[in-house]
């Protein structure tokens, strides 16, 4: 559903670099902290910004070539520039009619309902919480096969991101369904995606589907001696530690089997980005 090979964008002090492939029926996660670049990425992919080298597609075409109605397969929430905070969801609903052939204006009110969002009243009025979920339910509202969205869960309590997680769930049943989700909170993609994009200062520094990262990865914590000893094929990072190192693998079972008197823990994402960005390579 989207191709994105080395493209590159310039911003005084930042560069973004990177390649990134979504299939369809997935959903696919990036993470990485504020500023890494993850905005840029989606706005590169939705043709937002001029790039300064490589190509995106999305269903197999130049995102600024796409046709009205392959446009309308695209639902996007960016964290900047949505609809005008003074209007009511009510008013978004009949825009929306008017925008989109396949807006589901009845289902659009349900989900509204659900969520405790009154129609009648200017979004400027809603709670943090009740404006992010009210974006997601915009961008679902026309019933788009690629859902993108720019840090949907940012600045929210544990109770709504769990709400707007499983919204997403939801609109993935069908099975036909894609969405490119960003997010600094590395939980919330660990329970929703299939694959998994680090990004940091505009570079892809790990692409790994969950399950492998969730089965195979592991870190491993020995002195200097044991260092010395082990085997580094399958290590990744190290970082020095006051014990010795922390070693990031991605074969945590090969390093369970061979060495049984070395810790080897299951390493979570959380562990596993920060390994990848402070950890020197092996
Ligand atoms: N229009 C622009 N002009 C100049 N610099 C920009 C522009 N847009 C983004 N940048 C810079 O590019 C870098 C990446 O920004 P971006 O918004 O893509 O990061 P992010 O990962 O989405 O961050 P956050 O999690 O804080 O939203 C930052 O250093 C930012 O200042």
């Amino acid at each position: 559903m989207i191709q994105a090979v080395d493209i590159q964008k310039k911003y005084e002090g930042f560069q973004l670099n990177c390649s990134m492939e979504l299939e369809e029926g997935c959903i696919t996660g990036v993470v990485g902290q504020n500023g890494a670049g993850k905005t840029t990425l989606f706005k590169a992919i939705l043709g937002l910004i001029a790039l300064d080298g490589g190509e995106v597609k999305v269903f197999g075409k130049n995102p600024r070539q796409l046709e009205k109605e392959e446009k309308e397969c695209i639902g996007a929430a960016l964290s900047s520039g949505s609809f005008s905070e003074y209007l009511t969801l009510g008013e978004v609903s009949g825009i929306c009619k008017n925008m989109y052939t396949k807006f589901n204006e009845n289902s659009f009110k349900e989900q509204c309902r659900q969520f405790g969002l009154p129609m009648d009243r200017k979004i400027k009025t809603f709670s943090s919480g009740m404006r992010a979920k009210a974006k997601v339910i915009i961008a679902m509202g026309h019933q788009a096969k690629l859902l993108i969205l720019d840090e949907p869960t940012a600045g929210l309590d544990v109770v709504a991101r769990d709400e707007i997680l499983e919204l997403m769930r939801d609109y993935m049943e069908d099975g036909e369904r894609s969405i490119l989700i960003s997010s600094h909170i590395s939980s919330d993609l660990e329970g929703l995606c299939d694959d998994i994009y680090m990004i940091h200062k505009g570079e892809i520094v790990l692409h790994e589907e969950t399950d492998n990262l969730l089965a195979k990865y592991g870190l491993i914590k020995v002195d200097e001696n044991q260092y010395e000893k082990l085997d580094k094929q399958y290590l990744l990072r190290r970082k020095k530690e006051s014990f010795g190192y922390s070693c990031l693998t991605n074969e945590r079972q090969f390093y369970l089997e061979n060495y049984p008197k070395i810790v080897v823990e299951k390493g979570n994402i959380d562990e596993v980005i920060t390994m990848t960005i402070k950890g020197e390579r092996v």
